[in-house]
Formats: C-alpha cells, sequence, structure tokens
C-alpha cells in the first residue's frame, strides 16, 4: 500500500471540508497513511460573473484537479457529485460515493419564513436553472435574479440586502455548520434536487484498484446506487447546467425510486416521471427515465434550449 495519498481539492471552504472529512476518515481508517490536500483554483471558481450555464458548465469545477491527477500531482480528487459532468473524461473514473447528506434544497432567509409566505415581486437570488424554472411555475409574482460565488459569498448578498429569499443546497450550509441559517427546507415534491446533490464522489485515474480497495469503507453502496440512476436519466438526456432539468433518487423499503423532470425556464412546461426498480438495476433505470422523459417530449424543450 502507498504510504502516502494526496488529495486534491478546490479551495472554497465547501470543497475544503469535504476533502479534510475525506481525509480524516481515511487517517482514522488508516493510522500508517501519510493524506495530503492539494488545494486549487479552477476556472468555474475564477468566473464569477457570468451565469455557470452560460461559460460552459460543471467541467469547469473539476478539469484542474483532473490534470493533477492526470500529472500524479494528486491521488484522488474529492468533488460534489452535483458538480462532476455525467460523462468522465476517458482515464478517469469514480473509485467511491460516499454517504449522502440531506439532498433537498434549502429556502434562506433573514424576513420571512418560507417561499409561501414571500409578498409580489420579491427578489429570490439562485442561478440555478433547476430551482428557477421550478420556482416559476409554482410562484409567478416572485423576481428570480442570478447569484452566484461560493456558500458564504451568496449568505452575504443575502444579508447585505440584495435578495429578500436565496435558495441553496442544504448539505453544503449544513457541512459548513450553517444549518442554522437554514428557514426552511425544500420538500423534493416542491424542488426535486439535482443530480447528485447532497453526495460525494471521489474520483482517480482508471486503472487504479488499490484507491478503489482503499476507499471501500467510505463507498456507501445506496447513495451510490441513488446517484448512478440520477447520472444515468441525466445522461441520457445530455443533462448539464444549461439545461432545467431535476433528479432524485431514493431507496425506499428496498426499492429505489427515482423522480425526474426537465422544464422549460420559466416553468411553464414540466415533463416529470416516476419509476421504481431494483436498486442493483440503477443505471439502467435511470437510462430509461430519460427515455421516458424525451418520449413524453423533454426533446422538445432540450431542442428550443440548443437553439
Ligand atoms: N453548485 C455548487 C455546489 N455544489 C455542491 C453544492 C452543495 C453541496 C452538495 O450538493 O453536495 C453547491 C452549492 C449549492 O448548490 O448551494
Amino acid at each position: 500500500m502507498n504510504k502516502t495519498l494526496v488529495i486534491a481539492s478546490r479551495e472554497s471552504a465547501l470543497a475544503m471540508w469535504q476533502a479534510r472529512h475525506i481525509q480524516s476518515r481515511l487517517q482514522a481508517l488508516y493510522p500508517q497513511l501519510e493524506v495530503s490536500i492539494l488545494g486549487m483554483t479552477t476556472t468555474g471558481d475564477q468566473i464569477l460573473n457570468s451565469p455557470l450555464a452560460k461559460i460552459g458548465g460543471k467541467g469547469l469545477f473539476v478539469k484542474e484537479l483532473e490534470q493533477a491527477l492526470e500529472e500524479g500531482r494528486a491521488d484522488i480528487a474529492v468533488h460534489s457529485m452535483k458538480d462532476v459532468p455525467m460523462t468522465l473524461p476517458p482515464g478517469f473514473m469514480l473509485a467511491a460515493t460516499g454517504e449522502r447528506e440531506d439532498p433537498r434544497d434549502a429556502f434562506v432567509s433573514n424576513q420571512h419564513p418560507n417561499l409561501e409566505a414571500l409578498p409580489e415581486g420579491s427578489v429570490v437570488g439562485t442561478s440555478s436553472l433547476r430551482r428557477e424554472c421550478q420556482l416559476r411555475a409554482r410562484f409567478p409574482h416572485l423576481k428570480i435574479e442570478a447569484l452566484r460565488g461560493n456558500v458564504q459569498t451568496r449568505l452575504r448578498k443575502l444579508d447585505e440586502g440584495q435578495f429578500a429569499a436565496i435558495i441553496l443546497a442544504a448539505a453544503g450550509l449544513k457541512r459548513l455548520e450553517l444549518g442554522h441559517r437554514i428557514t426552511a427546507l425544500i420538500e423534493p415534491e416542491q424542488s426535486l434536487p439535482a443530480v447528485g446533490q447532497g453526495a460525494l464522489g471521489i474520483e482517480c485515474r482508471e486503472g487504479r484498484d488499490d484507491l478503489v480497495t482503499l476507499l471501500a469503507p467510505l463507498h456507501h453502496a445506496e447513495s451510490a446506487a441513488c446517484v448512478m440512476a440520477e447520472r444515468a436519466m441525466s445522461r441520457a438526456l445530455q443533462g448539464s447546467c444549461q439545461v432545467p432539468l431535476g433528479g432524485f433518487a431514493q431507496i425506499v423499503d428496498g426499492e429505489l425510486r427515482l423522480r425526474g423532470f426537465v422544464a422549460s425556464i420559466d416553468g411553464q412546461r414540466m415533463i416529470r416521471d416516476e419509476m421504481r426498480g431494483k436498486p442493483a438495476d440503477a443505471e439502467r433505470l435511470g437510462a430509461e427515465m430519460g427515455q421516458r422523459l424525451i418520449a413524453l417530449g423533454a426533446d422538445k424543450i432540450l431542442a428550443e434550449l440548443a437553439m
């Protein structure tokens, strides 16, 4: 076994929390192993003034980390699965998927108890097309405005009064010990989470079966099956940040329940479906779900978005 292991991580507080979390779990499991963290800034962290959907999406947060793996400067990269593109570049693989944190979106406001209480014209901050279209569908009287930056930056913009409320992932807030800032949790029926939201993924170079073995105690099979189903669905839809799409799987009584939707940005048209199957069939189930959404008209919405 290697005597040292290097974790590549983005330098945002959330990414560093996640890397340290994996570091301390590995150190507890393998006291002989020296685990260090290589912090790095990604293109996605640098471009803060334009919406993610415009600048090219998820890959921007992982590319530099993959380069470090490629060049042997690091052994593993820890990611929020939400930020990992649906198809990894050739030569890379997921070594493990951690147990999922709360997958729900969180409503954060200093004045209002929940979305329902927001008066007409209130400005809600989010840069996620998925959150935006679901909000527009339920609350056409609200104004949605762009909100980017890391979790702390977003909270600061709320506190400065630029927004009546903002929507964030509950998982990020909880990990950063900012759970007390959550004003209300939004149930999946109201805001279906993003594919992979709340789950950590550990990436490595293909063929590093030694790392898969090393990381096996951190792998959570149920979370992995759920995230795999969601990702297969999104892949079938060629999902990215540019597409208003949600996917969320859970294991209920031993059965995998997958829900998904694709919507127009104004939230006027929303195509949704739900499937159940065996967790062992997660990937096939997800792919089938994607095809079903396409058959229900998602392809039309996707074609319009591409124009
Ligand atoms: N898009 C950035 C991002 N990537 C992962 C999380 C939250 C943590 C997670 O989902 O695991 C966030 C912040 C957010 O959406 O509020």
